[in-house]
This record gives C-alpha cells, structure tokens and sequence, in this order.
C-alpha cells in the first residue's frame, strides 16, 4: 500500500548514473498532467571533452554559475571541492528565490538537484533545505542527494520518515521512473 505520508522522493546514485536526466524526465511527465513544478536543477558545463564546471538552472530557466576549474576563476577561491572553486554568491541569486512556496493553495512539487557539498557552502541554502524538510512542511520535494555517507542534515534527510530513497543505476534509469511515478500519484492527486 502506499505510504499516505510520503512527502519527500529523494533521487541518490553514483556521480553520471542519470539522476538529472530522470529528474528532468519526471518534472517534464508532470507539467503534461498539470502538476506545477518549481525548483532547480544543476547542469554540467563541458568545453569539448574537459568538463569546466557546473551551472544551477531553475526551472523557469534561468541560469547562473554553481562552479568552475579554479583556472577560470579570478580572484582567491574561498569554497573548493576538488579542481573546481564555488560560486556560492552565484548560486544563492538563483537557486534561492525558486525554491520560495509560490502558491500554498495549488500541489505542486519542490525539486532539488542537488543537496550537495557544493551547494552547502551556502548557510542560507543549507537553512532552506532544514525547513523544507522539518516536520511542519508542507512541501513534497523531489531532490537528488549524495550517494555516500556526508553532512548530518544530508544524513537527516537519508532518514527521514517521509521519505523514500530511490538508487539510479545505468540499468534501471530508463524505467524508474514508472516506480517514482506511481507513488507520487497518490500525493500529488493526478492519473
Ligand atoms: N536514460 C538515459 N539514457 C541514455 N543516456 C542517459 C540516460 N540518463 C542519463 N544519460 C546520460 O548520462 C550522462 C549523465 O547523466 P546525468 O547528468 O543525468 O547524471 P547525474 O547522475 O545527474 O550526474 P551528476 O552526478 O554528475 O549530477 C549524460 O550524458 C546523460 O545524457
């Protein structure tokens, strides 16, 4: 039977397994059945065959930088995870306004591509997500977090009692989304 509580499909899997694919799948099977969609997801940026970085992309389309290769970077680089520095300005500009609750009255479903190490560079975003998933919201949210153990938040998210976790592998990405999908329907009230 389906879990009547469920508010929270959390996307994990190994880095490139297709959990942006699929996100972007759902959210665009939901918009055709009428169910609003807000939120952003993250995007590699690749120069020929070397990727550079990645951008934060809402789902109205707007854009802006989430990270670069040091090397393109001006300036000190004061958030770095591996070659590439963080643009948590940049990233707050974006990524903060979409994930405000535009319209209380009408279902609509939070997407979050990714809660990551990058992305808690920023307090405020970290202080979004903590809110977004506390007991008292009303948010269902579809978001991706990391496959292996990291931050306690991630961690409480992992946990979560509304929650249900779904691994996306190489095999199973094409068809998952059917699963996702038919526990979401009874949330979000759609056939
Ligand atoms: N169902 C699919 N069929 C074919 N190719 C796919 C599929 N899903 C993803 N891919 C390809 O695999 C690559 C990685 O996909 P994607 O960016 O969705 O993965 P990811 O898990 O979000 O990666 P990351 O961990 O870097 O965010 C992309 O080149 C994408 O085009």
């Amino acid at each position: 039977m389906a879990n009547k509580k469920l508010k929270y499909f959390i996307l994990t899997g190994e880095p490139g397994a297709g959990k942006t694919t699929l996100t972007k799948k759902i959210i665009s099977i939901l918009s055709d059945k009428g169910i609003k969609t807000f939120g952003f997801y993250t995007e590699e940026v690749r120069r020929d065959r070397t990727r550079e970085g990645f951008d934060v992309v809402t789902l109205e389309g707007k854009r802006g930088r989430l990270a670069r290769e040091e090397r393109l970077l001006e300036g000190s680089v004061k958030f770095r995870v591996g070659k590439y520095g963080v643009l948590v300005q940049e990233f707050e500009k974006v990524a903060l306004p979409c994930l405000q609750e535009v319209d209380k009255e009408q279902l609509h479903l939070l997407v979050i591509d990714e809660i990551g190490k990058m992305e808690f560079f920023s307090n405020s975003f970290k202080a979004r997500v903590r809110e977004i998933f506390s007991e008292s919201s009303n948010n269902i949210v579809l978001a991706t977090i990391p496959l292996r153990k990291s931050d306690a938040l991630i961690e409480n998210i992992r946990n979560n009692k509304y929650a249900k976790i779904w691994t996306v592998t190489k095999e199973n990405r094409t068809n998952i989304h059917e699963e996702i999908l038919k526990e979401m329907k009874s949330v979000l009230g759609f056939n």
